[in-house]
């Protein structure tokens, strides 16, 4: 790294790659799962990306190329979604895999091994998800959860790089703190707040804004995602300051994802530089 990142770089950073999204509206194709379609198309238009929920096999050559960036979720995988999947995540576009529920069954750890070998830019997934795929087995857990996690972040953090250091991909691994990696730095985002994992599919959200962030910042992906998670994680912290409960807190992150403004995004931001 030629320049030290501060926290006051990160935050300029942040700030920087919002605005682009919202400068740009990067069109952002997500094939996602059926739970998360409303709350993934409203955070992306939120940040001022342009989401599109196009997931038929026949569309995808002429629709893929045209995206600026591909967000593929295996939430609610399907024999008939996985060629899709494939197909976009081939279309030469930057792409980011959220590996849902990656151990729920041999067929979606099968299908997750499948995409990582694509190579997306980004793998955002909570730490059991992270542990699963690392692992390329179903039984890692005895306390298994399905879609949510039943480890802390920090579990998984060496797993994260390991799989890094296999895939060429940034891993991230969500939670109280969300950990980036490349596979060599570790970088620590710790924005956020425990209610959103009341939220289904916030999850699913992060990762569809890491891809519009990444479609701004193609060739920094380790920053692109960790800015991301950030702002999302703050959208939070601040939705939090007026919402009751897991119902108005999903209102107020997109309605504060829509209205960040600089001097919050910079001087509330807390990434770090770990290792
Ligand atoms: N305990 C927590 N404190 C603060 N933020 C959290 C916590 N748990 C999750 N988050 C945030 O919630 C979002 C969803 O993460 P997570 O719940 O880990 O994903 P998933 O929904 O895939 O299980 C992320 O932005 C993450 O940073
Ligand atoms: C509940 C559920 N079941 C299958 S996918 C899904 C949504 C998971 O979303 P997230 O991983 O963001 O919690
Ligand atoms: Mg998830």
């Amino acid at each position: 790294m030629d320049e030290e990142r501060t926290a006051e770089w990160w935050g300029r950073r942040a700030w920087a790659l919002l605005s682009a999204v919202r400068a740009r509206a990067p069109l952002v194709q997500c094939i996602t799962n059926l739970v998360s379609m409303d709350i993934v198309a409203n955070a992306l238009l939120a940040a001022g990306a342009s989401p599109a929920m196009i997931h038929c096999l026949r569309e995808i050559p002429d629709f893929t190329p045209r995206c600026d960036a591909v967000c593929v979720n295996v939430g609610t995988l399907s024999e008939d979604w996985l060629p899709s999947m494939h197909a976009a995540a081939s279309a030469c576009r930057p792409w980011v895999l959220d590996p849902a529920a990656a151990a729920a069954s041999e067929f979606r750890m099968e299908a997750c091994l499948s995409l990582l070998a694509l190579r997306p830019a980004v793998v955002r997934g909570n730490a059991s998800e992270i542990l699963a795929l690392a692992s390329r087995s179903i039984a890692s857990s005895s306390t298994f959860k399905g879609a949510d996690s039943s480890h802390d972040s920090g579990d998984a953090l060496e797993a994260a790089k390991s799989l890094a250091q296999s895939t060429g991909a940034v891993i991230a691994v969500s939670g109280a703190v969300d950990y980036i990696t490349d596979g060599k730095q570790v970088v620590g985002a710790s924005n956020g707040v425990a209610m959103m994992q009341k939220i289904t599919a916030t999850g699913c959200a992060v990762t569809a804004l890491i891809t519009a962030f990444v479609a701004v910042e193609p060739s920094d992906a380790l920053v692109a995602a960790a800015c991301a998670l950030a702002i999302f994680g703050l959208a939070g912290e601040v939705g939090m300051e007026s919402a009751k409960g897991p119902a108005s807190l999903r209102m107020h992150l997109v309605d504060t994802l829509y209205c960040l403004d600089e001097q919050t995004v910079t001087s509330r931001v807390k990434i770090t530089l770990q290792s």
